[in-house]
Formats: structure tokens, sequence, C-alpha cells
């Protein structure tokens, strides 16, 4: 397959990253997940932006307008015959010898690449397990940055569970989960936590409250705690990987609803929508 490395496609096998590169050494750099359906990226304004937001608070000039780094990640995508998968770039902010101070004269590192990924059918459908975890992650997780351990080791403690995700608490307040945000719905009236600093504020949360505000969904952009998550209607998931997944447990307690609830699967069917809208298929 073809990668993109500082704005030249080569191929996979030569691509290859310096062993002093900040965002290798310090995790200093920052990244986007886009979803690609019928070949063409979805809600690629949003997710540009959202990097462009990222490389302004942590520092580093992205050496691409939106619409010029537009023009090379569809060029990535037509190279690859990408049609439903992902691509996945990240910046850094280059190669210097280790120090922990910001270098004065080195252009970021660049790289993106493509993977094909079906869609999530059999989770969207059957939903999936989690746990609570403590979120011991820092207080800056606006920034989607390359700073991922405690996200991962928040997932590995998922996984070592046999969950799908570990929904994340700061003072018995629900946060996020590892890589996807949490909503919970009650009486019909959907919640999640507002978007400060002790969440990434997705791009499917964004289209998720757009969907709900254009058809009559009352959304409530407030923290909600652990026992308002024990004790919902319905408790879902949304993530540029995993749409919006229903969540049937917690900590192998079922959700009322079971399965799937009646909101969830409305804003199911109206994600949906928006996918073939804005990408044909
Ligand atoms: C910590 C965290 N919160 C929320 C989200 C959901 O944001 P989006 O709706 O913009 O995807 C992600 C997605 N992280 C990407 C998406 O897939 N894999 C990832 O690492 C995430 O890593």
């Amino acid at each position: 397959s073809t990668v993109l490395m500082n704005g030249e496609f080569i191929p996979r096998e030569e691509a290859k990253v310096d062993i002093e590169d900040r965002g290798y050494q310090f995790g200093d750099g920052i990244y986007e997940v886009i979803r690609v359906y019928n070949g063409k990226m979805f809600m690629a304004k949003e997710h540009l932006e959202r990097l462009s937001a990222s490389s302004e608070k942590i520092g580093i000039a992205t050496s691409y307008s939106i619409s010029e780094l537009t023009i090379l990640l569809e060029e990535l995508i037509a190279k690859n015959s990408l049609s439903t998968g992902i691509l996945y770039m990240q910046f850094t902010r280059g190669v210097s010898p280790r120090n922990h101070s910001y270098p004065e004269t080195v252009a970021p590192a660049f790289v993106a690449y493509t993977k094909p990924l079906s869609r999530p059918l059999d989770n969207l459908e059957n939903g999936v397990g989690t746990i609570t975890v403590e979120d011991i992650r820092w207080s800056r997780c606006d920034i989607k940055s390359l700073n991922l351990l405690g996200n991962v080791m928040a997932k590995q403690k998922a996984a070592e569970a046999g969950c799908f995700e570990s929904i994340q608490y700061r003072d018995l307040s629900v946060t996020e989960g590892s890589s996807s945000n949490i909503w919970i719905v009650n009486g019909g009236k959907i919640r999640t936590h507002e978007a400060n600093q002790f969440i990434l504020n997705g791009i499917t949360r964004q289209k998720i409250i757009q969907l709900c505000e254009e058809n009559g969904i009352e959304v409530e952009e407030k923290a909600f705690s652990i026992e308002d998550l024990i004790d919902a209607d319905e408790v879902f998931l949304s993530s540029t990987t995993a749409e919006v997944t229903p969540i049937t447990a917690v900590n192998n307690v079922p959700v009322k609803e079971g399965n799937i609830g009646e909101v969830t699967k409305k804003l199911q069917d109206l994600f949906v929508e928006a996918i073939v809208g804005e990408c044909g298929q």
C-alpha cells in the first residue's frame, strides 16, 4: 500500500521513522482518524479543523492548509483504492536531538496512511459490554495528542475483562471511553459530558448533537455520575470507528433496555442517513 510521508507518496515498506522523532520519544504530536465510506472521507472538514485546533494548542505548525491537506488525503485514498476504511494521520514536532524543550528550527513530521475497515455491523446490532475504570489521564484530554498511554492502559483493562470499552470516570463522574464518547438516555433525553478539558470533543459526538437538534431529540451536555450510568434506560458510545454503538452491560450489569434502546436505534438510523448524504452510500 502507499503511505504519505512529509508530502511524498511512498511504498509502506519504505515508511520509516527517525529514532529522534519527538512523536516517537515524547508522544509530542497530534493525530486524527477519519472514516472513509464509498471512497470518500466522512466529516473531513470537521476532523481537519480539530487537527489544526490541536496543532495550535501544542504549538506545532502543521505545514499544510486544510484544503491542501484534503487534496493530499484524497489522493492517498485513491492511490490505495480505499472504499470503506479509515485514514490515520499524525503530525509530530519533528526530528531533533532528545531535549524536552522545543527545538528551534525543525519541520513537523507528517504521516498519513489508510486501512480497510468494514463497518462494525455486529456491534451496532448487538451492542457491547463495558467496564468502568478511574480516569488517570492528564487534564488536557481536549487535545487529540499522541500521549495515549492512559487511554491504552484503560483499553487494556477492558480487553482483560473481555469487554469492548472502558468507561472512565473522575470523582465518580463519567468522562468518556478510552477511545470513544459515552452517552446515556433517560425518558427520551440524551446526555453526555460537556466538551471541556477532560474529554475529547468527538467529531461523531458533534454530529450526534447536530442530529438531535435537527430531529427534536433533547440533548444535554452535562457530566453524569456512575449511578446515572447504571440506572439509565439506554447507554451508547460514539467514535469515528464505532459510529453509534449500543452498550448492553456495564461491569456485567445489563443496561435496562437490554440490547438496543429506541433512541439509540433512531440515532443509528439518522447517522447512516448522514453518511449516505455525505458519502453517497
Ligand atoms: C479519547 C477519545 N475520546 C473520544 C473519541 C471519539 O472521537 P471521534 O468521534 O472524533 O472519533 C476518540 C476517538 N479516537 C479515534 C477514533 O478511532 N480511534 C481513535 O483513536 C478518542 O480517542
